[in-house]
């Protein structure tokens, strides 16, 4: 089973830009997490923040014992090695075919012989459904395949806990949606802690299990999923819609007066909840789902009474609150 991230207090700023404070948050071990969160609010600095590769001012990233922020190089060094990354466009080196471009992190770092790492290349390229692609560059495959690509070298590692920086970026909702089925397809097979940052909708009320939200130099909010798909938060209710009425603006934070000529007209809250996904057919289930059960009804009686009844619904169906 992967492992959880614990995030307390963190805050980062580049001069005299404040980029987010005093975030807390657990991903936890094994269930998969999306970051939700307009143009520029900090997802990308949040999650080089968790490795290690941009260092926040304040607060602490324990990930097996080891603080990412504050212990010695070598220590942090080490611990980025449980994490697989994933980037937008599959960091790719441009001149190296799919197939060398995925095993370049085995043959940099471990001693496996070319037998071995050809078995898990093929294995990681058939999981993200590139099966025969191997000799393809990467300037001429489509912006989808080049993420799986990226996506299937960061598997070859059996990373404990896998980052992915907007997957979905530039892709059609066809591509997506496999991308979707993927990653819950990942996380089945490898019971890995999986953080997803992206601005898709669709993405985040279908695949994780717990969601949360960076605006305005704040986390507005981060829980299980049933929690910010049913908040009456406004900027959260704006968002999940797409909607142009509401405190978020092209410059993020709109002036008073629009905003007072907004608020006369009411936000309708969604009380019904799309379903998540579930693996494809003849994959294990999911482990997550049982061990989150039972962290959320532990965490009930804390819950607003819309996210309880959701996950009530979902969890106990017959039983009214
Ligand atoms: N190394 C850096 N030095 C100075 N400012 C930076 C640096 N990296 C990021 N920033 C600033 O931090 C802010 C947040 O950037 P970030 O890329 O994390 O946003 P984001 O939420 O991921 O945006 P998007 O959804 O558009 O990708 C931006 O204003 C950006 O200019």
């Amino acid at each position: 089973m992967g492992i959880e991230v614990v995030v307390q207090g963190l805050s980062k700023s580049f001069g005299a830009q404040t980029i987010w404070e005093d975030v807390s948050l657990i991903l936890p071990a094994g269930e998969i997490s999306v970051m939700l969160g307009p143009s520029g609010t900090g997802k990308t600095v949040f999650l080089k923040s968790l490795i290690g590769l941009i260092k926040p001012e304040r607060g602490k990233v324990v990930v097996n014992g080891v603080d990412m922020i504050n212990s010695p190089d070598r220590q942090v060094y080490e611990t980025r090695k449980l994490f697989g990354l994933m980037f937008q466009d599959g960091a790719l080196f441009g001149s190296m075919n799919l197939y060398d471009n995925i095993a370049f992190p085995l043959r940099e770092h471990t001693r496996k012989s070319e037998a071995q790492i050809r078995a898990i290349v093929l294995d990681s390229m058939e999981m993200v459904g590139l099966a025969g692609d191997g000799k393809k560059l990467p300037g001429e495959i489509s912006g989808g395949m080049r993420k799986r690509a990226g996506l299937a070298r960061a598997l070859v590692m059996e990373p404990e806990i896998i980052l992915c920086d907007e997957p979905d970026s530039g892709l059609d909702p066809v591509r997506t949606a496999f991308l979707s089925q993927v990653l819950i397809d990942l996380n089945a097979q490898f019971d890995t802690t999986m953080l997803i940052v992206t601005h898709n909708i669709d993405i985040a009320s279908t695949v994780p299990d717990n969601l949360g939200m960076l605006y305005r130099r704040e986390l507005v909010t981060f829980g299980p999923r049933e929690v910010l798909l049913t908040s009456d938060d406004e900027v959260v209710r704006q968002f999940l819609k797409g909607d142009i009425r509401g405190p978020i603006g092209m410059s993020e934070e709109k002036d008073a007066a629009l905003r007072a000529m907004e608020s006369v007209v009411p936000y309708s809250s969604r009380k019904t909840i799309p379903e998540q996904l579930a693996p494809t057919p003849g994959l294990p289930p999911r482990q997550a789902v049982w061990r989150r059960m039972d962290r959320v009804m532990r965490m009930l009686p804390e819950l607003a009474p819309a996210a309880r009844d959701a996950i009530v619904s979902r969890h106990l169906p017959g039983v009214k609150e």
